[in-house]
């Protein structure tokens, strides 16, 4: 089975966590699902690499990766991924949504209102508990 090592940004700006919706895909149980933005990382790069160069790919957006959040090991049924999320910041609120359908800045205590994929959602309800 696939594994992937993947990158996610927690990008927060006055005390808001951007959350993008991903497109329909090959997978149902991942598709539409809200996530954090970035993507798998490449074979020459460090995860503060690929973490810019995805937000930059993605988003058109410059962001300062801050802190290691927590790391995440999820099996879906037809691939793995160990994710790791980072809490960013940005100088700029603006970005322009490239791949994503959607995005939602949202208020830590109600991220649980959207579908996530289900690889974030220890990350999820730590920001709750911890934001
Ligand atoms: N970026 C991101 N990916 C996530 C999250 N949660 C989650 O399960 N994933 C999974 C979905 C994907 O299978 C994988 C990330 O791959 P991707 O397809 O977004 O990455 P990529 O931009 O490198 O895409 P590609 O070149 O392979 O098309 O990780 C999340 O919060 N953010």
């Amino acid at each position: 089975m696939k594994h992937y090592e993947v990158v996610a940004a927690i990008i927060i700006d006055d005390n808001k966590i951007l959350c993008v919706q991903r497109d329909h895909g090959k997978y149902d149980y991942i598709s539409l699902r809200y996530e954090f933005p970035g993507g798998k990382i490449e074979s020459d790069e460090t995860k503060e690499q690929a973490l810019k160069r995805e937000l930059l790919e993605e988003l058109d957006l410059n962001i300062k990766v801050e802190r290691k959040f927590l790391t995440v090991n999820h099996q879906y049924p037809d691939f793995s991924v160990t994710m790791h999320s980072f809490i960013c910041s940005t100088l700029s609120s603006k970005f322009n949504l490239k791949e994503h359908i959607a995005f939602e800045w949202v208020n830590p205590e109600k991220l649980s209102n959207l579908d996530w994929t289900e690889a974030d959602l220890p990350i999820v309800s730590k920001l709750m508990r911890e934001c």
